[in-house]
């Protein structure tokens, strides 16, 4: 359900703008879309989302809102502000609060694309256990990909793994946003639910989320090219 830009988002997991902008500047709009998580946001703030956005990158930002219905609806507002091109929050905060996002957006002329993160990509079923959720992982990204098309959102994280299953089973324009991302010559780090990047995209996946195989590279912009090699861009 991608459209035709760049199926990369690279993940800006940096501790400050400085070395952010320092990736950014030598990348293009037409290379990749940028990801803006809890660690940058926190350090570089509302304005460095603005800046990326006025560079003319697709940003998505990545704070994952999960809190009563009207104060996320009204985050949501907030982050569209900023004009980011992808927003999401979490699917377990149910199915009213992410209908009020929906809401919030759809008064305005123009939105972002509203995602729901359905189980993180660093949970096995062993973690799933411990919070009381069937062990299943991809029963529960199914369940949470109704839910939140139900509630009228645009697609969801999720695990390529998964991707397969919600192809068959959720209909229409649905994307399917998937970090746990790896490389054969990176490091998994704390994800657990991976493929390759060939892979994610083998069985169906809209974006790639990719970060420290990048941005932990000795050469960030030689990894990116290898994984642009890999997919064949
Ligand atoms: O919503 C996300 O982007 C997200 C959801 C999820 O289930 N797992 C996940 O890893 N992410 C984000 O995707 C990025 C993955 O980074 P790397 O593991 O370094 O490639 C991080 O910024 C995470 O915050």
């Amino acid at each position: 359900m991608a459209d035709n830009g760049p199926k990369i988002i690279a993940a800006l997991d940096f501790p400050d703008s400085e070395q952010a902008f320092r990736l950014v500047e030598r990348l293009s709009p037409e290379r990749c879309r940028l990801k803006v998580g809890k660690e940058l946001f926190v350090r570089g703030g509302p304005r460095l989302v603005e800046q990326l956005a006025a560079d003319g990158y697709d940003v998505f930002l990545d704070l994952k809102f999960h809190d009563i219905p009207n104060t996320v609806a009204r985050a949501c507002e907030a982050a569209a502000d900023l004009g980011v091109w992808m927003v999401n929050l979490h699917a377990l905060g149910g199915r009213r609060m992410m209908e009020a996002a929906r809401e919030a957006l759809d008064k305005r002329q123009r939105r972002p694309l509203l995602i729901g993160v359905t189980i993180l990509t660093s949970m096995g079923s062993e973690d799933l256990k411990e919070i009381q959720l069937p062990e299943d992982p991809e029963a529960n990204v199914l369940h949470l990909a109704r839910l939140a098309q139900r509630a009228g959102l645009d697609g969801v994280v999720c695990s390529p793994k998964e991707v397969a299953g919600l192809r068959r089973e959720i209909a229409g324009e649905f994307r399917r946003v998937t970090p746990g991302i790896r490389p054969a010559w990176a490091a998994t780090d704390d994800q657990k639910r991976i493929t390759t990047p060939s892979d994610a995209i083998r069985l169906g996946s809209d974006y790639l989320v990719i970060g420290r195989p990048i941005t932990a590279a000795s050469d960030p912009l030689e990894a990116l090219r290898k994984i642009e090699e890999e997919l064949g861009v």
